[in-house]
């Protein structure tokens, strides 16, 4: 919890440039009390512009310092230090210093060095933490643990707007929406269903973009199935036709080789007719020397069928010699003779045998002479007949074929070609317009899926946070209504009001009937009996005062949980003698109320000796300040 220590004022209002006041602050209670225009609210200013840095209403213009002509100077240099404890008890100083400059009529202010330091608890050195003035601004709400709101209006509340709880209605609704934090949630709300617009729109786009993709995805498919089916019907096509080519070529090369095997046949018989034409002169010599030999066997044939017949004559005679020789032997010698020669007869006789059979060997080769003849006149016929040049033509005309078919060949080798190219073309422009089209599809699907349950958790956290809101806003408003009646019953002496509360009535849904958003409206209500009447306009100077005074403790006690410093300047202003002794009593219950907490700092301004007197008759008030002008 934070606390305050030490304040230092030095050329702010009544106090001048030359000399520092410094005013302790103690806990529980600082009293301080001083004669009208001692400079008492000086203080609070001082520690409201410390905390906050802003000036008091209506010092624009150079009231906030002291002024130049009292200093007899043309400038003037403001400095207000606070030491305070932050909200987890650390030391730390702030400083904010302004410049006055007075020129003939024209005072210019100028705001310099703001700084905020903190203690080094371990060597004791001061730290700087911040030095730009808007930085300063923000971080000392959150050293000390409370909104700047709350410091404005509730902690250092100045004297003239102390009485802001019973304001016109527009003022109360913005100082309550600024203490709650309302318009931050209201803004967050604002902002979660602005994204919820956006990522509706967006998921719109994307739903739209998404079935583009899937129609392109699907036509895609479909191309590309059919130009694939197409491709591969005409690439067999093209296939067949090969292959079909291919055959009637090797059929057509086979023909062309049987032909030229035939023709080299047809050849090679005519040469060897040829040469069996050169050979037939010789041929037919060879037989006639044959037929001469033959005829001179035939000769001698006869007269060897002469001699057999003799021969056997002979036998006979020799038989009937051999019987003779018998009886006689010379005769046989001429008669062996006879023999031998017979038997050299016998071998003419063989010899002529074999010319016979040479005769019957050469009717044979005459005969085959006969039929090479014949055959040779029906070669001779044949070829007369065969037409050569009709086999050669045929065998230009199927080269010519071959030809043909593999110019053909050449021509669907080419087409396949293309149709490869074109394949690869098209696959390349389906590349071009579907690239990625599967990935593009499935990416804006979990795109769509995502922002989806973004939607919805957006839908869930600002129901969600609209609930907690208005949660938050009754229990506070109950929290506050509950303090505000005790401190009422405890304090207010008279008998025409029986106690105060504030009342929060909610607006309409700002938008659309769904929404549970809603703005609140304040006023502070009187309550008598059974009856509720509004207070302002119908309360007197004391009872405002105090109304107010109740209103801003109850706030403290609400909102400063982390910050326990609460400064009330000039509380009995307009109460009567009663109200001031109830007062009195009331604050010191508070303060004892509030004893457990650690850093409870109440600090009261009065002018009221009697009011201080009655204070200090409590054990929290041993010493306290008088503030004093000086001669200057
Ligand atoms: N710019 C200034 N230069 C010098 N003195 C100033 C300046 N502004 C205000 N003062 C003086 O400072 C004093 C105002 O101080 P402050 O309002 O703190 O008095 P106070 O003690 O709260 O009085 P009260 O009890 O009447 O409220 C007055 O005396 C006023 O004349």
């Amino acid at each position: 919890m934070s606390s305050i220590d030490k304040l230092s004022i030095q050329g702010i209002r009544s106090f001048d440039s030359h000399s520092r006041a410094i005013v302790q602050f103690y806990t529980p209670l600082t009293l301080i009390v001083g004669h009208n225009g001692a400079g008492k609210t000086t203080i609070i200013e001082a520690l409201k512009y410390a905390t906050t840095g802003d000036l008091p209403p209506n010092s624009r213009n150079g009231a906030f310092i002291f002024d130049p002509k009292l200093a007899g100077e043309s400038e003037v240099l403001a400095q207000v230090k606070l030491k305070f404890h932050n909200v987890n008890g650390r030391q730390m100083v702030v400083t904010r210093s302004i410049q006055l400059t007075k020129q003939r009529t024209k005072v210019s202010q100028k705001t310099l060095e703001s700084l905020l330091h903190a203690k080094d608890p371990e060597t004791g050195e001061h730290v700087s933490i911040s030095s730009r003035c808007a930085d300063l601004d923000q971080a000392l709400p959150l050293q000390l643990g409370v909104s700047k709101a709350v410091l404005d209006n509730v902690i250092f509340c100045h004297q003239e707007e102390s009485n802001w709880p019973l304001s016109e209605p527009s003022i109360l609704k913005k100082k309550f929406d600024e203490i709650f934090a309302a318009t931050r949630y209201t803004k967050a709300l604002d902002n979660i269903k602005t994204l919820r617009k956006e990522a509706t729109v967006e998921m719109r786009l994307n739903d739209q973009q998404r079935e583009f993709l899937r129609v392109n995805r699907r036509k895609a498919r479909k191309t590309l199935r059919s130009q694939e089916h197409e491709h591969e019907e005409d690439l067999a096509e093209r296939r067949r036709e090969l292959d079909d080519l291919k055959s009637q070529k090797s059929r057509v090369a086979g023909q062309i080789h049987q032909l030229q095997e035939q023709s080299q046949g047809v050849a090679r018989t005519m040469k060897g007719l040829e040469a069996d034409l050169l050979q037939l002169p010789d041929r037919a010599k060879e037989v006639k020397s044959w037929i001469d030999r033959l005829q001179g066997l035939l000769t001698t044939s006869v007269d060897l069928e002469n001699g057999r017949d003799r021969l056997e004559q002979i036998e006979k005679q020799v038989q009937s010699l051999h019987q003779e020789a018998e009886k006689a032997e010379t005769r046989m010698a001429q008669e062996a003779e006879e023999i031998a020669s017979l038997e050299r007869e016998e071998m003419g006789s063989r010899e002529r045998e074999r010319n016979i059979r040479d005769t019957l060997r050469w009717r044979d080769l005459r005969k085959q002479l006969q039929g090479a003849r014949d055959h040779y006149g029906e070669m001779v016929k044949a070829m007369g007949t065969t037409d050569r040049s009709g086999c050669q033509k045929e065998m230009e005309e199927l080269q010519a074929r071959q030809q043909d078919l593999m110019t053909q060949r050449a021509g669907l080798l080419g087409e396949m070609k293309q149709l490869e190219d074109q394949v690869a073309r098209l696959t390349r422009d389906l590349e071009g317009e579907y690239r990625d089209v599967d990935g593009k599809y499935r990416r804006h699907l979990i795109k769509s899926r995502v922002r989806q349950s973004a939607a919805a958790d957006l839908d869930k956290y600002a129901l969600a946070l609209e609930k907690s809101i208005m949660k938050y806003h009754s229990l506070k408003m109950e929290e506050i209504n509950k303090v505000i009646r005790e401190l009422w019953v405890n304090t207010y002496q008279g008998s025409d009001i029986d106690t105060i509360e504030i009342r929060s009535e909610s607006d309409k849904p700002k938008t659309g009937g769904s929404s549970l958003t809603r703005s609140y409206n304040y006023r502070v209500v009187m309550i008598r009996g059974e009856t509720e009447l509004d207070l302002r306009g119908r309360c007197s100077a004391g009872q405002r005062v105090l109304t107010s005074l109740i209103v801003r403790l109850a706030l403290a006690e609400s909102f400063c949980v982390q910050c326990g410093v609460l400064a009330l300047d000039e509380p009995t202003t307009n109460l009567d003698r009663d109200n001031i002794a109830s007062l009195a009593g009331s604050l010191v219950q508070i303060i004892q109320h509030r004893r457990q907490q650690r850093n409870f700092q109440l600090i009261i301004i009065t002018h009221d000796e009697e009011f201080m007197r009655l204070l200090g008759r409590s054990d929290y008030a041993d010493y306290y300040w008088r503030v004093s002008k000086n001669s200057r």
